[in-house]
């Protein structure tokens, strides 16, 4: 049984569509990551999985509970962290009150450790909180009675670099203890970072569910060489080489098999050589060809 599978699912708001026809499951102890644009749908999908909105078609479970019954998917809420993108809290509670009543309803095993290691200071009225300090009560009340599942809509919004790797390291260790994670990003490192599988959604649609690994190995590598000869530009124009730059050094991502990098190399006396994984931007903008007007370039990558 996987920790989610949503089939099909379909939410439209009146006239307006949040998503359509998104299928894909996470797999127990997976950490999967929705990455896509401003409005693509990563809440959209988020809220009706959980239960918060009825789907308009399809469906889905959590943790082996339908989406749609909600008596069983109340009671499973016990064993799933939610942190919402947008989080409403009540600004006139402090923050030890509104996690007092987080606590009630889910249970607090992991609350001091986590209020310590983000320094939150709980006698603070939420409203008198910075974002980011809001955002770490937030991710508190969702992680404080180890989830089974958690569901984050981006989560790292508002923290800075240090707090990120403390979410990214709490991450793990619900990961580590078997946890199943699912969390939305429109920030591409973020997701390499800590996800197995990334589902890249775009007007409410899935357009690609992807290992990271895969989209590392579709990216190519970023080769630069440097070489005795004077070379022009069109000795290194053939099948393989994309954004190619002439200089002293000659730098270009290779999207071809090594045996063809090494007859070209081989024409020339080289002097320097440095070959490494193409950053993961080229492979995913493949999936945002024509939105970002930069396709063209990408588009030969895959
Ligand atoms: N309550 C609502 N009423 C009407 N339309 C909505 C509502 N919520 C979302 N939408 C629309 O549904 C689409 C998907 O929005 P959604 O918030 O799910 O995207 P998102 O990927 O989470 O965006 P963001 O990164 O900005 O949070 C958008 O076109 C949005 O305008």
């Amino acid at each position: 049984m996987p920790a989610i599978e949503c089939r099909d699912l379909t939410k439209y708001y009146g006239e307006v569509r949040g998503i359509e026809d998104v299928s894909f499951t996470v797999e127990n102890g997976e950490v999967f990551g929705f990455l896509g644009p401003n409005g693509a749908g990563k809440t959209t999908a988020i809220r009706t999985l959980l239960g918060f909105l009825r789907p308009t078609d399809g469906g889905g479970s959590l943790l082996g509970h339908d989406i749609t019954d909600g008596a069983a998917l109340q009671r499973a809420r016990e064993r799933i962290g939610y942190l919402p993108g947008d989080p409403g809290l009540d600004r006139d509670r402090t923050a030890g009150a509104f996690l007092d009543h987080q606590a009630d309803l889910r249970g607090e095993v992991r609350r001091a450790d986590l209020v310590a290691r983000f320094g939150l200071d709980e006698s603070r009225r939420i409203g008198d909180l910075s974002r980011g300090n809001r955002q770490k009560v937030a991710l508190v009340a969702a992680f404080m009675h180890d989830p089974e599942l958690l569901l984050l809509d981006e989560p790292t919004s508002g923290l800075d670099p240090l707090l990120q790797e403390r979410f990214n390291e709490l991450v793990r260790e619900r990961v580590n203890a078997g946890a199943s994670v699912m969390l939305s990003s429109h920030v591409l490192g973020e997701v390499a970072a800590l996800c197995d599988r990334v589902g890249v959604i775009r007007d409410g649609r899935l357009a690609a569910v992807e290992s990271v690994d895969a989209l590392r190995s579709r990216g190519g590598k970023q080769v630069r060489v440097r070489v005795a000869e004077d070379v022009t530009r069109a000795e290194f124009e053939i099948r393989g080489v994309m954004n190619l730059r002439m200089g002293e050094t000659v730098s270009f991502t290779w999207t071809g098999e090594y045996d063809a990098l090494v007859d070209l190399l081989g024409r020339f006396t080289v002097h320097d050589l440095e070959v490494v994984d193409a950053p993961l931007e080229e492979a995913f903008m493949t999936f945002y060809d024509g939105e970002r007007g930069d396709g063209a370039d990408a588009g030969g990558v895959s």
